[in-house]
């Protein structure tokens, strides 16, 4: 061991001695007196993969200066990522744009977020996340999920089938389809956003039923055919038993950048009131701007900046940030 090398980079030269399938287990790895002592995730594995597990820990160090003998804790309890689903009733209203920059906001406060684009049949996030064109691996049956360029990681059915394909896809298939994007290999990752598609059909059923999410947030216009579709996926989380955690009102005045009027075509303050009538708490709200829509396009998430465009998203952020501490908002 060279001397005073510091605890952070005896545990970075002993992960990086060991091979990426197993290092991405490891939740702490330490040297003390000549004994490695690492202590992994072995929650998913049976009893006979533990001891592989264990003996190949023990020879990716054995060799390593410093280190005379190698102790192995396997735990049992895998972290439960926390599940939080986006919904709206109707297509269109900014549920994806939505999704990518509150969990770009997340992760920049601290949070290792996930985003499952769970829009089988149009996905966006693969662009919204700068992550076009790219194939996710699988180690065994999980798939790896990518890591977008603003620090959160991703999956899309977009990253696994060509465009347009599974628009043949019935609502099963689908909804198995979503099951592996929730089943996949997430790390250390602590929240898991969920990107649904809109409507009330069986993709959002099935997900409810086989990965419950602690909790949904849903996003509507101010616009009053946008807010009764809204009503109506409010109720499928509540038939489902997920706590529906506020609504967000999206496209909410729009400021000309000619003149500086500000505009409101979708309407304005719909949302709030809507949600003081059903007494669901209210999120935040988003303007409509010329920013979002080409900074989304560009695959650069305005909530990525430090600029005026993070703010509503950092806002929202913060009270689901609250929400997920049991906290009031
Ligand atoms: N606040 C906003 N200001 C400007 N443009 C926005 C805003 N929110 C979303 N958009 C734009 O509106 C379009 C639809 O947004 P998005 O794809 O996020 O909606 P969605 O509800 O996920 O749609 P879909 O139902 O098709 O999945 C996109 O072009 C997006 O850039």
């Amino acid at each position: 061991m060279n001397e005073g090398e510091n605890p952070a980079a005896i545990e970075a030269r002993l992960r990086a001695a060991m091979p990426e399938q197993i290092e991405r287990r490891v939740q702490s790895v330490r040297l003390a007196n000549g004994r490695a002592i690492i202590v992994a995730d072995a929650g998913d594995l049976r009893p006979q993969e533990r001891e592989v597990l264990e003996v190949a820990y023990k020879q990716a160090l054995a060799d390593l200066e410093g280190v005379e003998e190698v102790r192995v804790a396997l735990t049992a309890d895998r972290k439960r990522i926390r599940i939080i689903a986006i919904g709206s009733g109707k297509g269109g209203v900014g549920k994806s744009t939505l999704t990518s920059n509150i969990a770009v906001a997340l992760a920049k406060s601290g949070h290792k977020v996930g985003v499952i684009d769970g829009d089988i049949y149009g996905p966006s996030q693969p662009k919204l996340l700068a992550t076009e064109n790219r194939k996710p691996e699988a180690q065994g049956d999980k798939l790896i999920p990518l890591e977008s360029p603003h620090g959160v990681k991703v999956l899309s059915m977009g990253h696994l089938v060509a465009p347009g394909k599974a628009l043949a896809w019935r609502g099963p298939m689908a909804g198995k389809a979503l099951g592996q994007l929730v089943d996949a290999d997430w790390g250390d990752t602590d929240l898991l956003l969920i990107d649904l598609p809109p409507g009330t059909g069986d993709v959002q059923i099935s997900m409810m039923a086989d990965s419950k999410p602690d909790g949904a947030v849903l996003v509507s216009t101010p616009q009053d055919l946008a807010l009764i579709d809204a009503a109506r996926a409010g109720q499928l989380f509540e038939q489902g038993e997920v706590p529906i955690i506020g609504l967000v009102e999206n496209m909410a005045g729009y400021e000309c950048p000619h003149c500086g009027e500000v505009s409101d075509p979708f309407g304005h303050g719909g949302v709030e009131k809507f949600a003081k009538a059903l007494e669901i708490p209210f999120l935040g709200r988003v303007p409509l701007t010329l920013d979002i829509r080409q900074s989304g396009d560009a695959g650069k998430p305005p909530a990525a900046s430090d600029g005026e465009s993070a703010e509503p998203f950092n806002a929202i952020a913060k009270r689901l940030a609250a929400w997920l501490r049991g906290e009031e908002f």
